[in-house]
């Protein structure tokens, strides 16, 4: 067996890039070339396997990688469709690709809540989930299954409502259809086996979450830096996202000002700066923090 650390990957498409940049943010130096399948991480011991993100959680429950990344939406499905039980469960959330799997149908017609649904025909990618959402709900309908273009099928007649993924809602919009139901949320998810590891490939996967850990951290986490008068401190720090000790600087010539600085661990607004300089503050920063560990 080898001792690199498998990550199977999609090759292409809406979470291949996010999961590179991911790992190359983590340190990990390689370059994806066109047609590769696989691509050797120069600085460490890591393979990356890139396929097609469906193939993700059987890739490694079945021993051909050791963790993966994926939609979450795709390892439930794998899950429930898998007739043997899938040895595959989420390690870390990785906070990208969010996304919602829904139920939706066209404005002007009869379907706009659950219920309705009974007798009727859904188009889906995901028989398993929709199967199971049906069942809990006491729904009798039929699934539709297609591989992509499902907000086509109630214009082209083969269903009257469709179960599929929405981000912004664009594709919905475009194609005449209201969500009513959300069925699953879903984001990024790094999975692995129930498999034990070697020492050494358990050590490197440690050292790799802990940094996946630390980007996750570092992107929400902003360094902010201001003027403010001495007696509006408190106020401020009440204010500021995420943060509980901040430092304060005196400033050469001005008793009545000090400087603040402080680490926000949640995203800072426009709304909290404008609030900030109400109460005073002056020549607020507010920086990116590029790594982070604790
Ligand atoms: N509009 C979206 N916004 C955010 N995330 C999305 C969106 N659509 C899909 N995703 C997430 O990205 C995953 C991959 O989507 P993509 O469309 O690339 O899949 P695919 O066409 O099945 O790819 P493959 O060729 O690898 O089988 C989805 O399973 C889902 O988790
Ligand atoms: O709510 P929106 O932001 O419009 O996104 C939703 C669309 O995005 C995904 O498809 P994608 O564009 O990845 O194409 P595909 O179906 O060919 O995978 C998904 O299957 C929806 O069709
Ligand atoms: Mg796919």
């Amino acid at each position: 067996m080898t001792d690199r650390l498998r990550i199977a990957l999609q090759k292409k498409g809406r979470l291949a890039d996010d999961s590179f940049e991911l790992l190359k943010k983590c340190g990990l130096r390689f370059a994806i070339r066109g047609g590769g399948l696989l691509a050797r991480v120069k600085n460490m011991p890591i393979d990356l396997l890139l396929v097609r993100d469906d193939d993700i959680p059987s890739f490694v429950a079945n021993d051909a990688a050791d963790i993966g990344i994926v939609g979450e939406n795709v390892l439930v499905e794998e899950q429930l469709v898998s007739r043997e039980g899938l040895d595959a469960e989420i390690t870390m959330r990785l906070g990208f690709s969010r996304c919602k799997l829904s139920l939706a149908a066209p404005n002007d017609g009869d379907i706009n809540n659950t219920e309705q649904l009974n007798g009727t025909r859904i188009a889906t990618t995901y028989p398993g989930v929709l199967g199971n959402f049906l069942k809990e709900r006491g729904i009798s309908a039929k699934s539709v299954e297609m591989k992509g273009a499902v907000e086509l099928a109630p214009s082209i007649g083969i269903a009257e409502s469709i179960c599929d993924l929405v981000s912004s809602g664009a594709t919905l919009e475009a194609n005449g259809l209201s969500a009513f139901e959300t069925i699953l949320e879903s984001e990024a998810v790094l999975i692995q086996s129930g498999r034990k590891l070697s020492a050494d490939k358990q050590a490197l996967l440690n050292k790799l979450m802990s940094r996946i850990d630390g980007v996750i951290k570092s992107s929400e986490t902003k360094y902010i830096m201001l003027n403010a008068p001495k007696d509006k401190v408190a106020a401020i720090t009440e204010l500021l996202p995420g943060s509980d000790s901040p430092t304060i600087i005196p400033l050469a010539g001005k008793d009545k000002l000090v400087a603040l600085q402080a680490v926000c661990t949640e995203n800072i607004f426009w709304e909290t700066l404008e609030d900030l300089k109400a109460l005073g503050a002056r020549a607020i920063l507010v920086l990116p923090i590029e790594k982070m560990m604790s």
